[in-house]
């Protein structure tokens, strides 16, 4: 399999604390890779990893099959990033601002940066400087920086944050345009699925610092989904009979008086009969099809309940 970035036993501390544990990301050459978590789950910390800004306590990373090191200078030159909220001078322009920016990088390409400009749409912002820009024409900028120097690679952190939907269809288009245009490999930060679903091929599902799923779009829309949600007053006695009388054993009692079932060799109906024989209110009971973002939420909630050891 060709990599693009890779990283092994990935973990970082603070002050004694572990905010990023043992995270093994694979992220292949051509994808889009859609790094989904919780605001707090440890994203941004990875991201500046992969980018050098921050130093991990322990692991490897692998950008383009090379090891980074202090001194990956060609390999960094390789990838633009947004990571947090991009910063500009903001009394100059769009093009003054990458000028400079080229400047910096060795990279003084005055076209490269009038084709930046253009692909994301910035072109006759002209002299407006970008104290004038909206969020979104500065979530652009932010990307015209970043591909400016045609990158292999581009690591966004929360890149759609704040947009209009507009502004977030638009983003999404430039992203596949990018992608399927340009061949850059995207790594794309967000904590709402909606934001990614449709335009990722794979899925890394981050809770904690710790690196829950990671998975391809195309498996996840050929899985079962399907699960019976099991309404009762007495969730903790239902649980007892599907555990020992019915011996299923893969369900979960959510908040309250909500059970799911997602074991499928069992009937609806053999379900209701048991717990209606041992005299169990049942208020509801409904087969149900989970949608991608409680599929994505009860990777997350399992996870912290799995801790907790609350999962049966
Ligand atoms: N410099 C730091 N010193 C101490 N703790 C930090 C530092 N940077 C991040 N953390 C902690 O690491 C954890 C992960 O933060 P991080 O910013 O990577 O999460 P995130 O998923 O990007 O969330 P957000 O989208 O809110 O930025 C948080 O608990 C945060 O408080």
């Amino acid at each position: 399999m060709n990599y693009i970035i890779q990283t092994l036993g990935l973990s970082k501390a603070y002050e004694g604390k572990e905010v990023i544990s043992n995270v093994n990301l694979n992220v292949r050459k051509g994808e889009i890779y859609g790094f989904l978590g919780p605001n707090g789950s440890g994203k941004t910390t990875i991201m500046k990893m992969l980018t050098n800004l921050v130093k991990p306590t322990t692991g490897d990373i692998l950008l383009f099959n090379e090891h980074l090191t202090a001194s990956s200078y060609e390999v960094l030159g390789r990838l633009g990033s947004i990571i947090e909220y991009p910063i500009f001078y903001e009394k100059m322009t769009a093009a003054q601002n990458l000028e400079l920016h080229g400047k910096y990088m060795g990279y003084p390409n005055k076209h490269a940066i009038l084709e930046a400009l253009e692909m994301v749409g910035l072109k006759n912002t002209n002299q407006k400087p970008v104290k004038e820009f909206s969020l979104g024409m500065k979530q652009r900028l932010g990307i015209a920086r970043a591909i400016m120097t045609k990158p292999e690679l581009l690591i966004l952190d929360e890149p759609i944050n704040g947009l209009d939907p507009l502004g977030i269809k638009e983003i999404r288009h430039l992203f596949q345009v990018l992608n399927k245009d340009y061949g850059i490999t995207l790594l794309i930060s967000t904590h709402l699925l909606s934001e990614i679903e449709q335009i990722a091929d794979t899925i890394g599902v981050i809770s904690e610092g710790r690196l829950i799923e990671e998975v391809s779009m195309e498996s996840i829309r050929g899985q079962n989904t399907e699960f019976i949600e099991l309404i009762t007053t007495e969730p903790s006695r239902a649980a007892a009979i599907l555990d020992h009388q019915l011996r299923i054993s893969n369900f979960k009692v959510l908040h309250d008086r909500n059970i799911r079932i997602y074991d499928n060799s069992i009937s609806q109906g053999d379900i209701f009969k048991a717990l209606v024989l041992q005299n169990i209110e049942i208020e509801a009971i409904n087969k149900k099809v989970m949608s991608l973002e409680e599929y994505f939420l009860d990777l997350v909630q399992g996870d912290s309940k799995r801790d907790q050891g609350g999962v049966h």
